[in-house]
């Protein structure tokens, strides 16, 4: 979808010998140019986001019955087209950003897998939603002013990924911690997630940092839609500074929730073996034009800065394990060949390699839910292997929601009548068990690219552990939540098959 087309060579018939597949405009466009319909049905993607349309014509499901990508984010839309509802194939929708407030009973695309509605004014959903749209598996909802889900959304047997940060739900309803796919849970910047100590407060243990101690390089190590990381110098004092990486935070919201919560959720996360480290929070962050450009000053350039914090640099022999999903997987990440061949390359060793990271990545799950925190993105592109195997690190706090208080403290402040509103809010337990599906995936994601050939010709205790790697998968992908196990049991399951590995590797005392 990377070209954009233009709409004199459209309006003169420029492109009618080539018929595409793929069309795009950006140009801001009065009204829909019906020139778009002689693409007929060769025609599968069309985005004319940032056009500034406001309806579609009443033909569009008929005149393009082949489309199965439509993006119309950053246009005018104040009512989801009903137009739509009768579309054969639309598989995916984006209006992000549009002014939508309301979305008309039985409009959506029965074949709908992929909805993206984020940052529109929608007090409501459909109360159809779920029967109109059985497919659907990813639902991105963030920045809206919902404060309930219909109810026929229990009936959403595919839906893994839903986005509900910043909006106004006081609860969750108890049917959608059971849904038997749901994976990836986002709903910070909610009165149900707002821990009394998130936000300004810097938890204990970390470090304030003035701005002035930190000398910071450009260009930037990387940009996420949350805000740019550069390499810093820290000055821990006058004898001596430390090389470090400081993320700045900017922007009102993504379609995972708002930068905002993020860092709350990053300063929360507390420090473990496969988490990278977060140092300390930045004092008083001068504005963007009062830095210098440095640290936050780099491309996209969009939005207020919200704050920002040091962490320990992670060296560049870290790479990530997969890239996002697309249109095709929807939900599942994607490998592609050459990173296929590394781990073929790799050979027997690395099953126990990957075990090994799995019982860090799981404890770093354990260690995120005893605080409170929902990852809420357990996937392998969020996940950083270190180029000799052996470690990895979990990634990127974009969809991270802290659901409870983040240290006992505030707890015991609560007092027990507030306990108990909290308790009916939700259960932390299937907040776990919903992550604990990630997981599952994430083990299934390794199993496939140690390959099915190497497994013929491994040795017994590779095979061991390769087997039990599947058993544990299909423990955490059941379909009935409560019957996955904890992080905590999955460490545990793991440690067993390292330390059934080293008594295999015992050796044989001759007789
Ligand atoms: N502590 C760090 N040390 C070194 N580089 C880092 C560190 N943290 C992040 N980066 C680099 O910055 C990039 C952006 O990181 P960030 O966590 O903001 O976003 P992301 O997870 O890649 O993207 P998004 O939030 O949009 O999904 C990373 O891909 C990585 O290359």
């Amino acid at each position: 979808m990377a070209e954009i087309h233009n709409l004199e060579t459209l309006k003169n018939g420029g492109y009618k010998d080539a018929p595409l597949t793929s069309f795009k405009l950006t140009c801001s466009l009065p009204s829909f140019p019906l020139e778009i319909f002689e693409f007929g049905s060769t025609l599968t993607h069309l985005d004319l986001s940032g056009t500034g349309l406001s309806s579609l014509p009443a033909n569009f499901s008929t005149a393009l019955p082949n489309l199965k990508i439509l993006f119309l984010s950053s246009c005018n839309f104040t009512t989801f087209p009903s137009v739509l509802s009768t579309h054969p194939n639309l598989s995916m929708v984006a209006f992000r950003s549009n002014r939508m407030t309301s979305i008309p009973e039985d409009s959506l695309p029965l074949n709908l897998r992929w909805l993206i509605l984020t940052d529109n004014l929608l007090p409501s959903l459909p109360s159809s939603l779920g029967t109109s749209c059985p497919k659907l598996q990813k639902l991105m909802l963030s920045g809206n002013l919902l404060t309930s889900l219909p109810e026929s959304m229990s009936s959403l047997a595919n839906l893994s990924l839903l986005r509900l940060s910043a909006n106004r739900f006081s609860s969750l309803p108890k049917w959608l911690l059971a849904l038997p796919k749901l994976a990836f849970l986002s709903f910070a910047g909610n009165p149900c997630s707002a821990p009394k100590s998130s936000g300004a407060k810097t938890p204990f243990g970390l470090e304030h940092v003035p701005y002035s101690s930190l000398t910071i390089h450009s260009p930037p190590l990387g940009e996420g839609a949350s805000g740019v990381i550069s390499r810093a110098d820290w000055a821990r004092s006058p004898a001596y500074s430390e090389e470090v990486a400081v993320k700045v935070f900017r922007g009102r919201l993504t379609s995972d929730g708002t930068p905002a919560d993020e860092m709350a959720a990053c300063l929360a996360a507390g420090s473990h073996e496969s988490l990278i480290t977060v140092l300390g929070k930045i004092d008083e962050l001068p504005a963007e034009s009062d830095r210098g450009g440095a640290g936050g000053g780099g491309g996209g350039g969009a939005g207020e800065t919200v704050g920002g914090i040091v962490m320990s640099l992670i060296p560049d022999d870290y790479k990530v394990l997969g890239r996002p999903p697309s249109f095709d997987t929807c939900t599942r990440d994607v490998f592609p060949d050459s990173t296929r061949e590394v781990w073929k390359a790799r050979g027997e060793a690395a099953v126990a390699e990957v075990v090994e990271m799995l019982i860090g990545l799981a404890g770093a799950g354990e260690h995120l839910h005893r605080r409170g925190i929902m990852h809420g993105d357990f996937y392998a592109h969020n996940v950083l292997v270190w180029k000799e195997g052996k470690h990895a690190l979990l990634g990127d706090f974009g969809g991270a929601t802290v659901y409870a208080g983040m240290d006992g403290r505030d707890e015991q402040e609560e007092g027990e009548e507030e306990e108990e509103e909290k308790e009916d809010k939700f259960d932390g337990s299937r907040l776990e068990k919903l992550e604990v599906l990630a997981f599952g995936w994430l083990v299934d994601d390794w199993i496939g690219l140690l390959g099915k050939e190497t497994a013929e010709e491994s040795a017994p205790q590779e095979k061991g552990m390769r087997k039990g790697l599947e058993e544990l998968r299909d423990r955490c992908v059941v379909e009935d939540v409560q019957g996955r196990p904890t992080f905590e049991e999955i460490v545990e399951v793991l440690e067993g098959m390292m330390g059934w590995r080293a008594m295999m590797r015992i050796p044989e005392v001759p007789n």
